[in-house]
């Protein structure tokens, strides 16, 4: 696949045809990534503690969604968000990750930022 000579690596280059399942998966995740990832994994505690990253990252000049009364049950915010513009093969990048079997996604594009917003995040947590 990669040419000799050729700078490009092969996961870019596969990334480049039209969702093609084989090749593009392993190029959402580098090296590092799954490194720390694994290492992440090893400290953890039995049952997962972890939060979302996001619940973090909220910029101190964003308004909150309304918080009272969450219930997550077996239903957590996300690990990770796919954010895209329109027509920007979004809807690519979901389904190349939904392939690996440790991935839960939602069937649908949630919308919460743009439009949904209001809705809270009892009702981002429940879908
Ligand atoms: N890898 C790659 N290369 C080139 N084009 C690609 C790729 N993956 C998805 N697509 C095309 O992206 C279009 C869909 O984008 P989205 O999933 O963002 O669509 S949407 O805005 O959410 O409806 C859609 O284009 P259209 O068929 O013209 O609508 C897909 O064919």
């Amino acid at each position: 696949m990669q040419k000799s000579g050729d700078p490009t690596p092969s996961c870019v280059q596969a990334g480049r045809a039209k969702l093609r399942l084989q090749k593009p998966l392993s190029c959402l995740f580098s090296l590092d990534a799954r490194k720390s990832s694994a290492a992440d994994e090893a400290s953890q505690p039995q049952t997962d503690q972890r939060r979302p990253a996001a619940a973090h990252t909220v910029r101190d000049n964003t308004p909150s969604p309304p918080m009272s009364h969450l219930k997550f049950g077996n239903k957590k915010l996300p690990n990770a968000i796919i954010v895209g513009v329109k027509k920007g093969g979004t809807r690519a990048v979901l389904e190349f990750i939904r392939i690996h079997p440790d991935v839960r996604a939602a069937g649908t594009e949630t919308h919460f930022f743009d439009r949904n917003y209001d809705r809270g995040l009892e009702w981002y947590s429940n879908i």
